[in-house]
């Protein structure tokens, strides 16, 4: 099992005009926490500007904490790497690839030859359910069906941690629900850990065993529910009748109102 883990994060971005937190000064973050396990989803939730995305940042590797240590299995990240691979919310899929290119393409900088990337591209795109997609352009794809291109090009590397923003925040409502389904078999198979950004509350009660309740101002880790509906949507319940029972709603009642209760961005500014 794998650890990824934040112990006493800070960031500050470089001062500029017109960016100052209520705190004074342009701290974002504050004293984050964390322990994100392999084979669990952790959604992360806040109001806008709260600190979520660069949460993120920091655990891809892409900015360094201005203090603390943020770690995979006790090494500190020093950078990106391919055991935690990101999904956006716009796909940032290659236009002039086809689907197999996209997905094979970390495997091409790892040096794998083409033969067996091909190979392994093709067991990626069966397992999201576009074994037949291979060589379509990318502007042939649905908006779901690229997001699906882009989890297993996520997937294509094995990372121990799939770091997902907002991936299916672009989607409309139906296709989103079917790829919340989507996403959480297939991140359960993987057996990758997942930490996922979500403005949907819905959203993040339905896939992680965990909520975390970002404040902004600066961002600082408020709160904390264990969720638990996942194990049921898994083992075949429908999430809308998951929606339905008495204790989601209790949940989404009890996140709603906490997050209201926090100030906004503008509000501290
Ligand atoms: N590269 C940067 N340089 C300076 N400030 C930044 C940078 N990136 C983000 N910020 C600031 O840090 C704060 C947190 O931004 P971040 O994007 O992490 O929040 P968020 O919770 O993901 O927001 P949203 O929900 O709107 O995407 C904001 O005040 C933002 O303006």
């Amino acid at each position: 099992m794998s650890i990824l883990s934040f112990r006493d994060v800070s960031l500050r971005y470089p001062q500029r005009p017109g960016l100052r937190s209520a705190a004074g000064d342009n701290l974002v973050l504050d004293s984050i926490n964390l322990q994100v396990s392999s084979h669990e989803l952790v959604a992360i939730i806040g109001r806008s500007g709260s600190g979520k995305t660069s949460l993120l940042n920091l655990a891809a590797g892409f900015i360094l904490p201005t203090s603390g240590t943020i770690a995979v299995d006790g090494e500190p990240i020093r950078g990106p790497g391919a055991d935690r691979a990101v999904v956006f919310q716009d796909d940032a899929l290659y236009p002039w690839l086809d689907a197999r290119d996209n997905v094979g393409f970390p495997l091409k900088l790892k040096g794998v030859p083409r033969a067996e990337r091909h190979e392994r591209a093709r067991q990626l795109l069966e397992l999201v359910g576009l074994g037949e997609a291979g060589d379509r352009h990318i502007w042939e794809l649905s908006g779901g069906m690229r997001q699906r291109v882009g989890i297993a090009r996520a997937l294509a590397a094995e990372p121990r941690f799939l770091l997902l923003d907002e991936p299916l925040g672009a989607l409309d409502a139906l296709t989103r629900s079917r790829m919340q389904e989507f996403l959480l078999r297939i991140q359960s198979r993987s057996g990758a850990g997942a930490v996922l950004i979500t403005h949907s509350i819905d959203e993040a009660l339905i896939l992680a065993s965990r909520v975390l309740v970002l404040s902004p101002n600066p961002g600082r880790l408020t709160a904390e529910i264990e969720a638990g509906f996942s194990s049921e949507i898994l083992a075949g319940t429908p999430i809308e009748r998951i929606k339905a029972s008495p204790l989601f709603k209790r949940l989404h009642d009890g996140l709603t109102s906490l997050i209201h209760s926090l100030p906004n961005e503008e509000a501290a500014a």
